[in-house]
């Protein structure tokens, strides 16, 4: 079933119908570099090596060559308006884009058809896909701080992965320092973000994730803290976790 409103949930969905109206009146500038979705330009290469590199250990592939993803499929549940969705295409992915937004959808298609490229984008949720397909990878990018149920999403990821499939999940941690600096900071201060894109309290601890990945048997293998840098105005990876971060996650043997 495709969702149609933006306003809608359904029974059993992870949805907050709140959230995705949040995220609907972004899309019109999500592609633009300087608009509001800025910091997810900034982080985006980043964020792409290090999911790319993870795939490339994980199937065996030259993490060099052009088209090192050439035959997996992968699977970026809220999606956006696809800044994950297109390299990831280039580099030979089969990629199907779910989001609940329907104008993030209709903005990933545009932008998508611009580019003459040829992208699976649905708008819909993981509840309410067809629980038979299956996926290589399956990325949840930004996207556990928004919905209502992390354990029931992350559990709806984990069963389309393909046995020896691949999970990769990024989010906030939830402490003093990540209120600081990803709320106080990032939307009040320096106003990377409209205010109130993020609800502190629904941020995830690395335990709890590793919790919740862990009860649907999937076990991380690799884990990063990404971290700003005001000095050099970059990301890059980090040990410290304590405010952004991302885990790699594989099904148990
Ligand atoms: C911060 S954006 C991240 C977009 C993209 N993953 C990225 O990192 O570039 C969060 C996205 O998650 C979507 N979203 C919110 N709740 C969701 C849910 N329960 N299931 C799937 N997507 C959801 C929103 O519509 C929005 O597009």
């Amino acid at each position: 079933m495709t969702m149609s409103q933006d306003s809608r949930s359904t029974p059993g969905s992870t949805v907050d119908p709140a959230e995705i109206a949040k995220f609907s009146k972004l899309s019109e500038t999500w592609w633009d570099p300087k608009g509001k979705m800025a910091p997810l330009h900034k982080i985006n290469p980043l964020r792409l090596t290090y999911i790319r590199d993870a795939a490339c250990r994980k199937f065996e592939r030259n993490a060099k060559s052009l088209n090192c993803l050439s035959g997996l499929r992968m699977l970026d549940i809220g999606c956006g308006a696809g800044l994950l969705c297109e390299p990831f295409t280039r580099l030979g992915a089969q990629v199907v884009g779910v989001d609940p937004s329907a104008s993030n959808i209709a903005a990933a298609k545009l932008h998508a058809e611009k580019g003459h490229m040829s992208i699976d984008y649905r708008c819909t949720t993981i509840e309410e896909m067809d629980p038979r397909e299956r996926f290589d990878i399956v990325l949840a990018m930004e996207v556990v701080e928004h919905v209502t149920d992390v354990g029931a999403f992350l559990g709806r990821c984990a069963a389309v992965l393909k046995p020896g499939g691949l999970m990769v999940v990024s989010t906030l941690n939830r402490n003093w320092k990540s209120f600081a600096l990803a709320i106080v900071g990032a939307e009040y201060v320096l106003r990377w973000l409209p205010r109130g894109t993020h609800e502190w309290s629904k941020f995830v601890t690395p335990d709890e994730l590793t919790k919740y990945l862990l009860d649907n048997r999937l076990v991380i293998t690799e884990q990063s803290g990404v971290v700003y840098s005001p000095f050099a105005d970059r990301w890059s990876l980090s040990s410290d976790m304590d405010v952004n971060y991302m885990v790699v996650a594989e099904q148990m043997v």
